[in-house]
């Protein structure tokens, strides 16, 4: 019986006999093995090579994108503050440096006695004093990575008032600071004054950076017109010695230049109103009180609803007016001692600290107090250092969700009525925003990311890689069957 192959082909067939006996043979199958066509070796061989070449990609792939060693780097941070010095080591991964959420706080270590400002009698104690959590850094940071890791001082308020008053006296505090950070084995980056408005700024950043707010989700970076405009949040920084306030206003224009801030991150724009009120920290607000009663006073007796009931302390007039945050009221005065007497009284002592808050007067379409203008607040706001330790110390920082501010109100109440003899960490703050901005990790456009983790990319190549092979081999044994496929013979 003749297959279709030879009938199609009778010329041939006549022509050459002895080849057409062979074809026609074929089907018979009577033992002899089936001889593959030339072509259809040629694709065995092709797709052979194919597989070969897919599988050296999908190594290649995933040998060139593991990840590399970890190359961690580090930077130190040390923020001189009015009542003390804190020195703060970070790290990130150096392949890393320009994503958001990658800087973590890897140590923190508070200067044991005063804060620089203190030292300005005594100057070298200030920076005799940064020596111990200088040493503590050493041993944090690996050896070989000591000299090229940067360290910073900034110097807040209590130095911003010294300038004020003294400033060969800070100048000179700055520079045995200086003297001590020069002689450790870190790479020296500076010690100065940070202002105000970079005290705000830097505060602001770290929350935010904390926060994730600067960070959009991966797969959004797609569809770059559908990126979220997530918002922000604002910074609340109450110090000794000043306090500070930082958010992005709803209001497009503000009013005040000297409030004003335009950050440009990530590809973001970001339009900041803030303000430090200098004297108005926790520590020199209260002796602004204590100088504005004592005016009212006739013989330097107080008795003050702000201190518990049963608290006594006698103190120098002179020791009150050290700094320019109080007028001179001193020499008017016809006694030498102030006399405070606690007695404990919220509601009174609310009404007594409303003194120092003039909302008199007010050149712009809203302000603070004492003339400062504040557009209407917006949005949610992190609040750190002292705002964070005296809520810390009422047990009110352990809930998950913000606390009421009437809840807050009442245990500050309850706490402020209990008399004195019964009375036996975070670290958000301003110097990790300082931080990142000195070592220009927080770029201005956003960098290119990759849309896919490692894993989920070397997934994906050889998923796909392992269905093109699949999709190769099937067309081949669909359009070439080997003839013994075609019998149903394997
Ligand atoms: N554990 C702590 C640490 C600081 N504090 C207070 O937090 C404030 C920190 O101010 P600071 O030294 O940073 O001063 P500034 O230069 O920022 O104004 C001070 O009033 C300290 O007394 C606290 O209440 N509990
Ligand atoms: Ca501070």
């Amino acid at each position: 019986m003749h297959l279709s192959l030879s009938s199609s082909e009778p010329a041939e067939a006549e022509k050459g006999g002895e080849r057409t006996l062979a074809l026609m043979d074929e089907p018979k199958v009577t033992g002899t093995k089936p001889r593959t066509s030339w072509p259809r070796k040629a694709l065995l061989i092709l797709g052979f090579l194919f597989a070969l070449a897919a599988i050296a990609l999908v190594a290649m792939a995933v040998s060139q994108n593991k990840p590399l060693p970890k190359n961690i780097k580090y930077g130190i941070v040390l923020d001189a503050g009015s009542s003390h010095t804190n020195l703060y080591v970070y790290e990130w991964p150096a392949e890393k440096e320009n994503d958001t959420g990658v800087v973590h706080q890897v140590e923190v270590c508070k200067v044991e006695g005063l804060g620089i400002s203190g030292y300005s009698q005594d100057t070298e104690k200030a920076g005799l004093s940064l020596q111990h959590c200088m040493k503590r850094a050493q041993e944090v940071v690996p050896e070989q990575q000591h000299r090229e890791t940067p360290v910073y001082l900034g110097a807040t308020a209590g130095m911003r008032l010294l300038s004020l008053q003294n400033r060969s006296m800070a100048d000179r505090v700055l520079s045995a600071v200086e003297k001590t950070l020069r002689s450790s084995p870190f790479n020296f980056q500076g010690a100065r004054v940070i202002s105000g408005q970079e005290e705000g700024a830097y505060g602001w950043i770290t929350i935010n950076y904390l926060l994730g707010n600067f960070k959009q989700p991966g797969w959004l970076n797609f569809l770059p017109h559908l990126r979220s405009s997530r918002g922000t949040s604002g910074a609340l920084d109450l110090g000794g010695a000043s306090t500070q306030i930082t958010f992005a206003p709803d209001q497009e224009l503000i009013e005040s230049q000297e409030n004003s801030l335009h950050f440009r991150l990530y590809g973001k724009n970001y339009n900041v109103y803030t303000h430090s009120f200098l004297c108005y920290g926790k520590d020199q607000a209260l002796r602004l009180k204590l100088a504005t009663d004592l005016q009212s006073t006739q013989n330097g007796s107080l008795l003050d609803p702000c201190f518990h009931l049963g608290y006594l302390r006698i103190m120098n007039i002179s020791d009150l007016y050290t700094n320019p945050c109080i007028a001179n009221g001193e020499q008017q005065l016809p006694f030498t001692q102030l006399h405070l007497q606690g007695n404990g009284d919220y509601q009174r002592c609310r009404m007594t600290i409303q003194k120092i808050f003039n909302t008199s007067y007010c050149p712009y379409s809203s302000c603070a107090f004492n003339g400062i203008f504040l557009p209407p607040l917006q949005g949610e706001f992190g609040a750190f250092s002292a705002f964070y330790f005296v809520m810390n110390f009422l047990n009110l920082t352990t809930e998950k969700s913000p606390v009421p501010l009437d809840k807050a109100t009442s245990a500050v109440e309850s706490f402020c009525s209990r008399p004195w003899h019964e009375i036996g960490s975070s670290d958000a703050g301003w110097t990790l925003g300082y931080m990142l901005n000195l070592t220009n990790m927080i770029p201005a456009e956003k960098p290119p990311t990759r849309p896919l983790s490692h894993a989920s990319y070397v997934g994906l190549m050889v998923f796909c890689s392992l269905v093109l092979v699949a999709v190769l081999l099937l067309s081949w044994l669909t359009f070439h069957k080997p003839k013994c496929l075609q019998k149903g013979l394997i």
